[in-house]
């Protein structure tokens, strides 16, 4: 894609420095030389078992903690820790709609604090056409509420209105439907789709579950072990998966027309745990579970490998490396 993207992780890492169970100094290597890019009127969707290093993305997309290595971009522009001009663009909606809330005072109240904070007006219109985008009507009874007077799925359209009080161009979504009722996450689902179409916003969508991914994205990135093992658009991804690991998250996910299903994982069940990041395995990280391993697979690292659908992959199975290049 041509155009510049709102925001940019560029070729990240993140080590966390922490202690194993006997108390010894450890490196956890949580996200390793990732490329994702967000552009405006498009969602992107990232996929991956527990422990991945999905949060760990978008938090240093967020400007939570400083990145190891690499480069947060903003417009283009490398961004140096959270600004006002930062928060006023790049806004997080998480999966519990509690954590952005405070539970003790009125939506209306909590709406214009945030609308307050970004210097916009914070009158009662301003309130109401917030809880207007996101469906609460009769916007002036929901205004009037308190958090835990809602539904789950209410009270996360006010976290996203929340989010949107600063008019950014950015949301990114950390697993935003995982804790609502199933019959209630496609319309937050349809909710975000409809931010992307009419407020032309950049949308990050976290999520364990590949078939909610499928439905609402346009291109679908998947992450294993910490780091980016393929990506393209959504329909490539799904209907030609080049990764075995990819193909193992489509064939035990739960079925794809429920869109909104269950957000668990069985991938583990069949394969045993995900390597560790403190060591994780050389070569490919996904070898010791993958079932057409290769004895490169164990050594070196795969490299990437583009495709005419958009998609691409790291994996040794479609790489031809020079030397098995016969020469004519
Ligand atoms: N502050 C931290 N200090 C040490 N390790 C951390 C820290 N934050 C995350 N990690 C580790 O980084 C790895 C990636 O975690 P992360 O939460 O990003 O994964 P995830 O894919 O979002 O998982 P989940 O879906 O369960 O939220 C994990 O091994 C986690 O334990």
């Amino acid at each position: 894609m041509s155009e510049t993207p709102i925001l940019a992780a560029e070729d990240v890492t993140k080590h966390f420095h922490a202690r194993d169970g006997v108390g010894r100094h450890v490196t956890v290597r949580a996200v390793e030389n990732i490329t994702l890019r967000l552009h405006r009127g498009r969602i992107a969707a990232l996929v991956g078992e527990s422990g991945s290093g999905k949060t760990t993305l978008a938090r240093l997309l967020a400007q939570f903690y400083p990145v190891t290595s690499g480069e947060i971009r903003l417009r283009g522009e490398p961004v140096t820790g959270p600004d006002k001009r930062f928060a006023g663009e790049v806004q997080l909606v998480f999966q519990d709609p509690f954590a952005s809330l405070n539970s003790l005072r009125r939506v209306e109240h909590n709406l214009r604090r945030a609308l307050r904070l970004h210097a916009h007006p914070a009158a009662d219109e301003d309130v109401r056409e917030l809880l207007g985008k996101v469906n609460l009507t009769p916007e002036a009874e929901f205004a009037r509420k308190l958090p835990h007077e809602l539904s789950g799925g209410q009270r996360q359209r006010v976290a996203i209105a929340r989010a949107l009080a600063v008019r950014p161009s950015v949301l990114l979504g950390d697993e935003p439907i995982s804790m609502l009722d199933v019959s209630i996450r496609l319309d937050v689902l349809n909710l975000l789709a409809r931010l992307r179409d009419e407020e032309g916003l950049a949308l990050l969508y976290i999520t364990h579950d590949i078939a909610s991914a499928r439905y609402l994205s346009d291109d679908i990135f998947v992450m294993y072990a910490g780091q980016m093992i393929e990506g393209g658009p959504a329909e490539s991804v799904i209907q030609r998966p080049k990764h075995p690991y990819t193909r193992l998250l489509i064939d035990s996910s739960p079925d794809p027309e429920r869109a909104a299903g269950s957000s668990a994982f069985t991938v583990g069940e069949k394969l045993g745990e995900p390597p560790s990041l403190v060591d994780p395995p050389p070569g490919c990280r996904f070898h010791p579970r993958c079932p057409f391993a290769k004895d490169e697979c164990r050594t070196e690292v795969p490299p990437r490998v583009e495709f005419p659908d958009g998609g691409w992959t790291t994996c040794w199975l479609h790489a031809t490396r020079p030397e098995d290049t016969p020469t004519p």
